[in-house]
């Protein structure tokens, strides 16, 4: 593991110890400028003639590179093209990712970055992050120690088993931590050093990978039971070893193990998980945005949430609280969220056993009291039907399951609904937004977890904002690192889905967006660890920072720009 010893100057350009020189230097994704090296470095560094003659402006090198990413029609290609850019010239790509953030974000993070963990086998050029498998029990301190840097704050890790609404990826998988990451750096500006990718690659049960002769993972069955616990436990002790300091997020792990881990964790370790509360904070956000829009209070919303999973329990358990503080209460409170799974309406018939899914299923009593029969269909169409929902949340990741009858027939008890297909990648939706539009006559709220154009209807443009958890996770780890907080609370993601929605403009409540232009996301994202990080100090998880809260997020908050070198 390296050291890598940045001195931050707020008023010039970073300093940086270079403990390298010659091809090695180059060949460094965190110290290579490429064309950008001046004559004096080039001399200083022992890079006289690897280079071609003219040393470019950073102006002239981001244009170059931008082009030579963009003459690819093919995301996919786009893709490589920056993985490959990451992994030559660290600061060059996130200049460009900041600087083209909407029409980079889509391909780096979701959708596309959902097809290179498809193809992940098929067009791997380098590692990246660290893998840790099954035959690694016992040294799993060994391989952290080989991890780049040795001052890593924030943890991305999946085992790989629900990648987006893609199931299981295998190996592949490694390209969501990856993704996550960079956004990390992008709209937090937590230094690309302090930020580790790491795969749990315990084995995949998806056919077509084992039988890849291409497949670059770990190639058996997934590792499951004490087994499998037993490697977690030993990857969280070596966490706490050698990163003490780090935040650790589970990503795009399978609902059960989703759950167990974060609930096993949550107190011995600075951690959270993604899909359960970052996507929570961002609906909540969401859905208050949809009310200032309408005029509405919480108290008058009732919310059907498709897909009982990580997501939709996440998200029924934040509305819920945000509900209760509106003053709806007990059956009122039952009857105000209905969260369906693949066989409807979850009702308490004394056989479930999942008790996050226990936690919100009605009584037989309370569905019979809306008409609907607890032995009965209780399907999507029925529930709405009966419900009359103000608010649709689509959690399921199956695509067009919110079908044409479905909405009228919402529309017909709520005629502005607020509508929320969430599922990833843009082919797994549940709905399209033009769909949506059209069949409510425009008047439909919606917003989606994945990218998509503005609709045209009768000479208005619906802008469709991105109901997608990276307005949140960002912010939340910010805020928790700079005042170095001991645990993550789910307040914390109930301030930062209550300070995202406080960063909407009227002019954007006005076109009916439900969040902010993305092109804001780094203030946006500075504004809610504000808000987190101040809430941890209330809350007893943190102390006041030296020198205050700003301060500690500023410092926190680097640019991508290139240091001055200072040869060691
Ligand atoms: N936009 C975001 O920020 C965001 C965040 C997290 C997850 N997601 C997306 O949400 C989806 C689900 O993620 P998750 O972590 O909850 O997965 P999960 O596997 O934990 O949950 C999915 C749930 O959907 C249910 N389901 C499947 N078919 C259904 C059907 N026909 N009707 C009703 N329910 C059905 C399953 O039973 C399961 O409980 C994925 O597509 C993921 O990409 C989006
Ligand atoms: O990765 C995303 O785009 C959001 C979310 O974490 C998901 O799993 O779909
Ligand atoms: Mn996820």
């Amino acid at each position: 593991m390296q050291t890598f010893r940045l001195q931050r100057n707020p008023d010039g350009p970073d300093r940086l110890e270079v403990p390298l020189r010659g091809r090695a230097l180059l060949a460094h994704p965190m110290y290579n400028k490429g064309t950008a090296f001046t004559a004096e470095e080039r001399r200083g560094f022992g890079l006289e003639g690897m280079l071609p003659e003219r040393t470019s402006s950073g102006e002239v090198q981001r244009k170059r590179t931008y082009q030579a990413i963009v003459r690819k029609d093919d995301p996919i290609e786009r893709y490589i093209g920056l993985a490959a850019l990451q992994d030559r010239n660290e600061v060059l790509f996130y200049q460009l990712l900041q600087e083209h953030l909407d029409e980079f974000l889509p391909i780096v993070y979701t959708p596309t970055v959902g097809q290179a963990c498809k193809k992940y086998s098929h067009i791997f050029r380098r590692g990246r992050g660290l893998w840790i498998t099954p035959r690694d029990k016992g040294r799993i301190d060994e391989i952290l120690g080989n991890a780049p840097y040795d001052d890593a704050r924030l943890i991305v890790v999946t085992d790989n088993e629900r990648i987006l609404g893609l199931g299981d990826l295998g190996a592949g998988g490694m390209g969501i931590p990856i993704g996550k990451l960079a956004l990390y750096t992008v709209a937090a500006g937590i230094h690309p050093s302090q930020c580790l990718p790491i795969s749990l690659d315990v084995g995949t049960d998806n056919e077509a990978l084992l039988n890849d002769e291409l497949y670059v993972g770990f190639r058996e069955k997934r590792l499951r039971g004490e087994a499998y616990d037993e490697l977690v436990e030993e990857f969280i002790q070596a966490v706490k070893r050698r990163f003490p300091k780090a935040l650790l997020q589970w990503e795009d792990f399978k609902k059960a193990n989703a759950f167990r881990l974060l609930d096993r964790y949550a107190d011995r370790l600075l951690s959270f998980n993604d899909d359960i509360q970052g996507t929570a904070a961002v609906t909540l956000a969401g859905v208050m945005a949809g009310c200032r829009i309408l005029g509405q209070s919480a108290a008058e919303q009732r919310v059907l949430i498709l897909g009982g999973g990580a997501a939709g329990i996440g998200i029924a358990r934040q509305l819920r609280e945000w509900l209760r503080r509106d003053g709806v209460e007990g059956e009122a409170l039952t009857r105000a969220i209905a969260v369906l799974d693949s066989k409807g309406l979850i009702i308490d018939d004394g056989s479930i056993s999942d008790e996050h899914k226990k936690d919100f299923a009605w009584r037989p009593e309370d569905a019979k009291a809306i008409g609907i029969d607890p032995e009965g269909d209780k399907g999507l169409e029925t529930v709405v039907a009966a419900l009359k929902p103000t608010v649709l949340l689509g959690t399921s990741g199956q695509p067009g399951i919110f079908t044409r009858e479905v909405i009228e027939s919402m529309q017909a008890g709520a005629e502005r609904p607020i509508i929320l297909p969430i599922s990833n990648p843009t082919a797994n939706t549940e709905a399209r937004p033009e769909d949506l539009i059209h069949w409510t006559k425009g008047r439909a709220l919606v917003a989606t977890g994945s990218p998509f154009d503005p609709v045209e209807y009768e000479g208005e443009t619906h802008e469709i904002a991105q109901g997608n958890n990276v307005y949140i996770f960002p912010g939340v780890g910010l805020g928790a690192l700079a005042v170095e907080a001991r645990s993550i609370s789910d307040r914390l993601f109930t301030v930062a889905a209550e300070s995202l929605a406080e960063c909407i403009s009227q002019a954007d409540l006005d076109k009916g967006r439900l969040y902010p232009q993305m092109s804001g996301l780094r203030d946006i994202t500075r504004h809610i660890a504000l808000t987190v990080a101040r809430a941890c100090i209330e809350d007893g998880l943190a102390e006041e920072p030296v020198g205050g809260i700003e301060a500690a997020v500023d410092h926190l908050m680097w640019e991508p720009e290139y240091p001055e070198m200072v040869p060691v």
